[in-house]
């Protein structure tokens, strides 16, 4: 037999393959400002205007559930006019009482198959997990909907201390179907490597909010890193 007659594939082609066909490109998972007015629904309707996402989240801080509650009227009707998941974060009484399209917890927000109870089959639930694979695994058994990892960079957006490696990600995307969010200082500029390494979604606040152009043009600047190869 020669070398030509040796069909065998490459175990990382054909890992890299499959991976590809059962997983679609990368989308954009936008993160409110931890603090908003009743005017945001502009800023977020130009963000909408520049480009897909895929889901909103609602993270808003030090403030109470009646008053996030007012702000996400507009904000929520806007998310299903464009057909963009409206997530609210941290608290399952909230997206219940709000009726939204699911919830993320944090380690200390509640637990997802309480959530699931609360919320029912179709809320998306989303559980984060910083630079633990084991963290991760519970959280699918657990039966959440995605797995977050972060924060891969400095942000000033939130006081963080795990910072994981990209390697996280094509470990999750290579072994596990379960969507998984990279988050964390994440700019068009630096979000390749993630991108490349199976992020199923890019969560990104300030890189959006505070883009020089307006939110559009924040929202915008990640479409050529989206379509980056996995
Ligand atoms: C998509 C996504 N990933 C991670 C987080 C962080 O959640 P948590 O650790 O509970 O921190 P706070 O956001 O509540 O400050 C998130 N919100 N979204
Ligand atoms: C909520 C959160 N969780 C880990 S990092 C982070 C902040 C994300 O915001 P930014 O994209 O501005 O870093
Ligand atoms: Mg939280």
């Amino acid at each position: 037999m020669t070398d030509d007659d040796d069909l065998s594939l490459d175990p990382d082609f054909v890992r890299q393959f499959e991976r590809d066909m059962r997983r679609p490109p990368c989308q954009l998972y936008l993160i409110s400002p931890a603090t908003i007015d009743d005017h945001f629904v502009d800023q977020l309707r130009a963000a909408l205007d520049g480009g897909s996402v895929a889901a909103f989240q609602l993270r808003l801080k030090d403030m109470d559930e009646d008053a996030i509650a007012h702000l996400a009227v507009p904000l929520q009707r806007l998310c299903a006019e464009r057909e963009v998941a409206f997530i609210v974060n941290d608290s399952i009484a909230l997206a219940k009482r709000l009726g939204a399209d699911g919830v993320h917890l944090g380690q200390s927000d509640g637990d997802p198959r309480e959530a699931r109870k609360i919320l029912g089959p179709l809320a998306q639930i989303g559980v984060t997990c910083h630079d633990s694979r084991h963290l991760a695994m519970e959280a699918g058994e657990a039966g959440a909907d995605y797995v977050a990892f972060g924060a891969f960079f400095p942000t000033t957006t939130k006081e963080t201390v795990h910072r994981p490696e990209p390697v996280i990600l094509s470990w999750w995307s290579s072994v596990f179907e379960l969507p998984c969010v990279a988050i964390g200082g994440i700019t068009a500029q630096n979000a390749g490597p993630l991108v490349e390494a199976g992020a199923d979604f890019l969560a990104v606040s300030s890189a959006v909010w505070t883009h020089p152009g307006g939110p559009g043009a924040g929202v915008a600047a990640f479409a050529p890193v989206l379509a980056h190869k996995r």
